[in-house]
């Protein structure tokens, strides 16, 4: 699996965390940026990792902001995107058994860098479950279409 990971600048030092996690578990990834601590907008990071997702460059992929709101919103603009804002590990993996989220949003100025880590791991290990599910999904991509 490869991920895909952009962050403006309130979510920069999150982003450099969890690509140390990345690397630790030899899970293959792409950075999109940003690259330091210099104020960007958000909504240009979460529309090129979205875009890396819809173009299938990257499987799923992970967006952090200073709350995680704006670039959660960003991302889901673009077609084809499910990206869940999650501060806790219980919504991490619902969002993928019951949404197949695609992308992960996390609050850099929000969550902690443990919990930040178990989110992620959760959200990565953590397959769409189908079933009832899917027709909902579905129904999801008939709003955009
Ligand atoms: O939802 C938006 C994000 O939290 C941004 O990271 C935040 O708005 C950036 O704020 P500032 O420009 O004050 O660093």
């Amino acid at each position: 699996m490869k991920i895909g990971i952009g962050s403006d600048h309130g979510g920069f030092e999150l982003k450099e965390y969890i690509k140390e996690y990345l690397n630790k578990e030899g899970i293959e990834y792409i950075d999109y940026g940003t690259n330091s601590m210099d104020s960007v907008d958000y909504p240009d990071y979460g529309k090129k990792v979205s875009e890396a997702v819809v173009s299938k460059e990257v499987d799923r992929a992970i967006v952090v902001c200073g709350t995680g709101i704006g670039i959660s919103i960003a991302c889901n603009k673009v077609k084809g995107i499910r990206c869940a804002l999650c501060g806790d590990t219980y919504s991490a993996r619902m969002s993928r058994e019951h949404n197949d989220a695609n992308i992960l949003a996390l609050g850099g100025r929000v969550v902690g860098r443990d919990l930040a880590m178990e989110i992620v791991g959760v959200w990565l290990k953590t397959e769409f479950a189908n079933g009832r599910h899917k027709g909902r999904v579905e129904k999801i991509s008939e709003i955009e279409a």
